[in-house]
């Protein structure tokens, strides 16, 4: 489905009662295009004043991202919706000030920060292919995106990874960037089942551009499975680096940040 037509088709039970529906949005590569280096994110305005009022009208309005939840909150500038953060494992309810965060990760985190420490510390060939770290707390993310060859950065990076599994920890990859993570289950699809306990909605719409959204769009349908939401609207964004499993899962698929206001301003 990529028409017009079909847009508000696919919107329509999320519209019909916006009070019992929930709009969910990953934040980079969906509102925030995505840039070489991670500090740079932000949420273009005409994105954001499109999302304040969609999130006046859904009152269930909430991004849910790979960043920390009150990095997500930074890029999107919007205070009064809630975040959920680390891929799940964090949940800064709207006008809190500290995230909830799943106590057995948190835990598990002290390992992951020694294991970045050590890298950076005996890896000297990382810095020098221009390979950037990023602290998440509990996950440790090494960035390759517009490193001088990408190609080398990435192998470099791919030898990480294996030195973190033999740890004992878990390498998940995302777009240019693998993030090791403790051997804790969190994901997306958890993280907002937990934000949406106690929420009386009968639908829900996801928009993500990365694998890691594939937790959200599968955890979105396992709540329509158990009978605890009627419907679920999963939309992919589309871009050069679309994972193909993705395109396969998504209801809906939208180009870019841009298609993404179309489909914010389409709620309104
Ligand atoms: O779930 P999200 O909100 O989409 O977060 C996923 C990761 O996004 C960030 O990395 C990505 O965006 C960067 C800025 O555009 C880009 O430079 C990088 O290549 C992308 O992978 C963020 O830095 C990660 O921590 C998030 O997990």
């Amino acid at each position: 489905m990529s028409t017009a037509t079909s847009l508000e088709a696919a919107l329509e039970p999320i519209r019909a009662d916006p009070a019992r529906a929930a709009v969910l949005l990953d934040v980079d590569g969906t509102l925030a295009p995505i840039v070489r280096h991670a500090d740079d994110a932000h949420v273009p305005e005409p994105t954001r004043s499109v999302l304040i009022a969609v999130s006046r009208k859904y009152p269930v309005t909430a991004c849910v991202s790979g960043r920390r939840a009150a990095i997500a909150r930074r890029i999107v500038s919007i205070g009064s919706i809630s975040y959920v953060g680390n891929h799940g494992a964090e949940l800064l309810r709207a006008g809190r000030t500290e995230p909830e965060l799943d106590p057995e990760f948190a835990a598990a985190g002290e390992r992951v920060r020694a294991f970045r420490d050590e890298v950076w510390r005996d890896d000297a060939r990382l810095q020098r292919l221009r390979v950037r770290g990023e602290d998440k707390g509990e996950i440790a993310a090494f960035h390759w995106r517009g490193a001088p060859d990408e190609a080398v950065a990435e192998a470099a990076v791919q030898e990480v990874a294996a030195h973190a599994e033999a740890a004992g920890l878990v390498a998940h990859w995302g777009r240019k960037v693998l993030e090791v993570r403790p051997p804790v289950h969190v994901d997306k699809g958890a993280g907002i089942a937990r934000l949406l306990a106690g929420v009386d909605v009968d639908t829900a719409m996801y928009v993500g551009d990365d694998t890691t959204d594939l937790d959200a769009f599968r955890g979105l349908r396992a709540l329509v499975a158990q009978g605890r939401l009627e419907s679920a609207l999963c939309v992919g964004v589309r871009s050069d680096e679309t994972p193909p499993e993705l395109e396969r899962e998504a209801d809906l698929l939208v180009d870019g940040p841009a298609g993404v206001r179309s489909v914010l301003e389409a709620l309104l």
